[in-house]
């Protein structure tokens, strides 16, 4: 059973409409007719190259941004502006300086539930802290923590206002990669203890196969479409330092890397045959008869 929580209904981002006198009477279409559900407890992962329009959207779902066509729902009602409902994570931190990790937190808290008292808004605000394995930190400021902590603190500030949809932008792509990878981790298993709704850009086709249930695949820009969504065959108990044992995971990677390589771009000339926006393809990779596994849509 299909649950949306997020329901992108043909969506398109231009720029200079025609007849402005800044645009030369030129508009560029960004991105046309998208068409996106996003589950409950669902994690998708959007692929696709730089200048898509990948941020655009993410910043339309946080109602940071507006489409020049179409609508999103969230739970079924048109999405009018930001909300505490979705809460963002940037690669950049953007943490208040002079408040200390618990400050952070607690902020974020008291802007979501107004009238708690305080005891309980610093509880759920430790809480949090606790669940990015900052216990411990409350009382440091951001100058005194390093990248990959000041972006836990981040995640626990998301994470602490409850929200419906957790949309993040490269979260981890300035990060080394030893504390990307713990980072990964934290956060997947996160978001499946809570079953946390997840919207996120990643530019790391890795990253994508280890967090994703689905993988989004876009095509380029200008007028980049929705090419197809890939259904992550992988196990949900997958471990991400177990990933390459298993034959599912190269099957993935070549076909999403096939995609950028090749296909991203050659599907503006000659999308496949009977593409429908609507209703992009659906991918999932079977076992063929020699044992390998296949894409098939
Ligand atoms: N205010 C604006 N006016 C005109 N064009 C814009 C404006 N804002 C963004 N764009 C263009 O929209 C396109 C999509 O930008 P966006 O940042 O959403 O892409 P992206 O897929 O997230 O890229 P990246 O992977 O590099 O972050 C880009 O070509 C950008 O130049």
């Amino acid at each position: 059973m299909t649950d949306p929580v997020i329901s992108i209904e043909g969506i398109a981002k231009r720029y200079g409409a025609k007849g402005h006198p800044a645009s030369g009477g030129a508009s560029t279409t960004i991105f046309e007719n998208l068409w996106l559900k996003v589950n409950r407890g669902e994690f998708v992962c959007v692929i696709g190259h730089s200048g898509c329009g990948k941020t655009t959207i993410l910043n339309i779902l946080a109602g940071l941004d507006r489409p020049s066509e179409g609508v999103v729902l969230v739970e079924g009602r048109e999405l009018a502006g930001p909300g505490l409902d979705r809460a963002v994570i940037f690669q950049g931190h953007a943490l208040l300086p002079w408040r200390t990790v618990l400050g952070n937190v607690a902020y974020a808290v008291s802007s979501r539930w107004r009238r708690a008292p305080k005891a309980e808004v610093e509880e759920r605000a430790r809480r949090a802290i606790a669940a990015v394995g900052l216990a411990g930190a409350e009382h440091k400021r951001p100058a005194e923590l390093s990248g990959g902590m000041k972006q836990r603190v981040g995640i626990a500030r998301a994470l602490a206002i409850e929200p419906k949809m957790l949309l993040m932008d490269e979260p981890f792509s300035a990060l080394d990669a030893l504390t990307r990878g713990t980072l990964q981790e934290e956060a997947r298993r996160i978001c499946r203890d809570t079953g946390q709704t997840v919207y996120m850009i990643t530019h790391d086709v890795d990253e994508a196969i280890y967090l994703a249930d689905r993988i989004v695949l876009m095509t380029n820009g200008p007028g980049a479409r929705i090419a197809e969504i890939v259904i992550n065959p992988l196990a949900a108990d997958r471990s991400r330092s177990g990933l390459h044992h298993d034959p599912a995971y190269y099957s993935l990677r070549n076909h999403l890397m096939d995609f950028l390589v090749a296909r991203s771009s050659a599907f503006r000339e000659a999308p496949p045959d009977g593409y429908d926006p609507r209703h992009p393809p659906i991918v999932t990779l079977h076992h063929s008869q020699s044992g390998a596994l296949r894409a098939m849509t």
